[in-house]
């Protein structure tokens, strides 16, 4: 019998990630409001249109003085400075603070001119005598004054073009004149879970059937995302799945995923149904675990009729295997990241980090890209480690299998990587590891 999996034909996931590179271009732009800007692509470099603070401010509720005055003050050895004024935020002294003055001063307020240095409020206390106040505590020039810019800078690089929009960045954008900022728009995605046995969440399950997990799975990340989702299920039947190609290719959909049917078994139509509406093929089967039965191309809108607003004609199409475990994978190593990159992302998707193997890891060939599930815990020096889950299809190829596929998954939200090159490495080895969520590094405890 032919042996239609010896990985003959296939490329390997680098290979699979150029040419998803070399065919997605990035959306158009759009300008949002600050608050929507956030989880979203930079379309251009940021800089700040404002410096802030636009002057000198004081950083403490105190008086502002002339350090030189205060230069031998202290709890034994108070200075008495007259009072001559109050300089609140938003309101600022008019004045200049000769030698032997101090203002009264609170967070945020201009530094008047000629202090040049803030005592807090601490160490001073106003006198009996009106207008007085004994500073017990010097204060070098430069104390507890924030300098003009000293939180942004006009002209300063605030968020570079293809660099993902995060909270603190809303920040330095408020701060540096932003009300709307451009972004690319992010891709609208339908979902389409193919399988006479799926049935869509919330439908009654009929005998043979069960949920579309996988598309749960898929529309949770891309939520995840901040990107626009639809979804839609379809049995093994070749009209039904050219019907809803055609009803997203009619439509203002970016990107499309189909779940299932990819294999080459009877009941396995997407690809040649792919090729009924005319779709050209860039790769079909990669040397990748979990997920080699992915493929990828390009589907175009139909002939003759207007393009939907703000929409290319050619509309990118990841086929991704069924199985849960190989699902997830190419969804994250393949799928996830073009459509990010369709929606501007120039960055890598996930971070990545080095952990010590507590399990050995055997990869399926020494060409091929294999991704293990793992948690991570620290070690006794505070070291990473990283400890294979062994459920089938997601953890080592040596450990004994056992445990459940969805519930590891959901468990360990970090993988481990043997690159190409890399078919195994031993207990107690350095491995390269992805961190799909700041949870996989947080203590299953609970707060601290
Ligand atoms: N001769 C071989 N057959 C198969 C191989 C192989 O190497 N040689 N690999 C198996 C693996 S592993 C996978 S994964 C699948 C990939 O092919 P398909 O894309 O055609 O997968 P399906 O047949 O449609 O489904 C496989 C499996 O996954 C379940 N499924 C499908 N869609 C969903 C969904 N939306 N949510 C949850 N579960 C889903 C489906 O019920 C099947 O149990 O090929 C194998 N065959
Ligand atoms: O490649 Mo599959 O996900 O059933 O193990």
């Amino acid at each position: 019998m032919e042996e239609i999996d010896s990985g003959e034909g296939y490329i390997g996931w680098t290979e699979a990630l150029q040419l998803i590179g070399t065919t997605i271009t990035p959306n158009p732009a759009v300008v949002t409001n600050l608050e929507g800007a956030v989880g979203q692509v930079a379309s251009e470099d940021l800089t700040s249109k404002l410096s802030c603070p636009d002057h000198a401010t004081s950083l403490k509720d105190g008086y502002a003085v002339v350090s030189d005055d205060i230069v031998e003050a202290s709890s034994d050895r108070p200075v008495s400075l007259r009072c001559i004024g109050e300089a609140f935020a938003g309101v600022p002294f008019s004045g200049s603070i000769p030698s032997g003055s101090c203002v009264h001063i609170t967070a945020g307020a201009y530094i008047p001119d000629g202090a040049n240095a803030v005592c807090a409020g601490e160490f001073c206390s106003p006198l009996a005598t009106a207008g007085t106040v004994s500073i017990r505590a010097n204060a070098r020039p430069g104390r507890n004054i924030l300098p003009v810019g000293g939180d942004v800078t006009r002209g300063e690089l605030l968020v570079r073009r293809g660099e993902r929009i995060t909270a603190p960045h809303l920040a330095v954008l408020a701060a540096g004149g932003f009300t709307e900022v451009p972004v690319y728009r992010p891709s609208a995605v339908m979902i389409i879970a193919i399988g006479t046995e799926i049935a869509a969440l919330g439908d009654r399950l009929l005998p043979g059937q069960l949920y579309a997990s996988n598309l749960a799975q898929c529309m949770g990340w891309l939520r995840q995302y901040g990107l626009p989702v639809r979804t839609r299920v379809v049995p093994d039947d070749g009209p039904a799945i050219q019907g809803v190609l055609a009803e997203a290719l009619r439509s203002d959909i970016d990107f499309i995923i189909t779940s299932g049917g990819a294999w080459g078994s009877l009941r396995d139509l997407v690809l040649a149904n792919l090729g009924q509406i005319g779709w050209r093929q860039i790769f079909y089967r990669l040397r990748m675990g979990p997920g080699k039965g992915t493929a990828f191309g390009v589907a175009t809108r139909p002939m003759g009729e207007p393009l939907p607003s703000g929409c290319r004609p050619e509309v990118p199409v990841m086929c991704l295997p069924g199985g849960p475990p190989s699902n997830e994978m190419a969804f994250l190593q393949l799928a996830l990241p073009a459509i990010m990159r369709q929606s501007g992302l120039c960055t890598r998707l996930f971070p990545e980090i080095r952990a010590v193997l507590t399990e050995p890891l055997q990869g399926r060939g020494r060409d091929w890209t294999q991704f293990f599930r793992v948690s991570l815990a620290s070690g006794p020096d505070g070291v990473l480690l990283a400890t294979p889950s062994t459920a089938v299809g997601v953890g080592s190829g040596s450990a004994p299998r056992r445990g459940q596929r969805l519930t590891e998954m959901a468990k360990s939200l970090a993988l481990a990587r043997l690159p190409e090159g890399v078919e195994f490495l031993d207990k107690g080895c350095a491995v390269t590891v992805q961190i799909l969520s700041a949870q996989a590094l947080a203590s299953p405890r609970g707060p601290a």
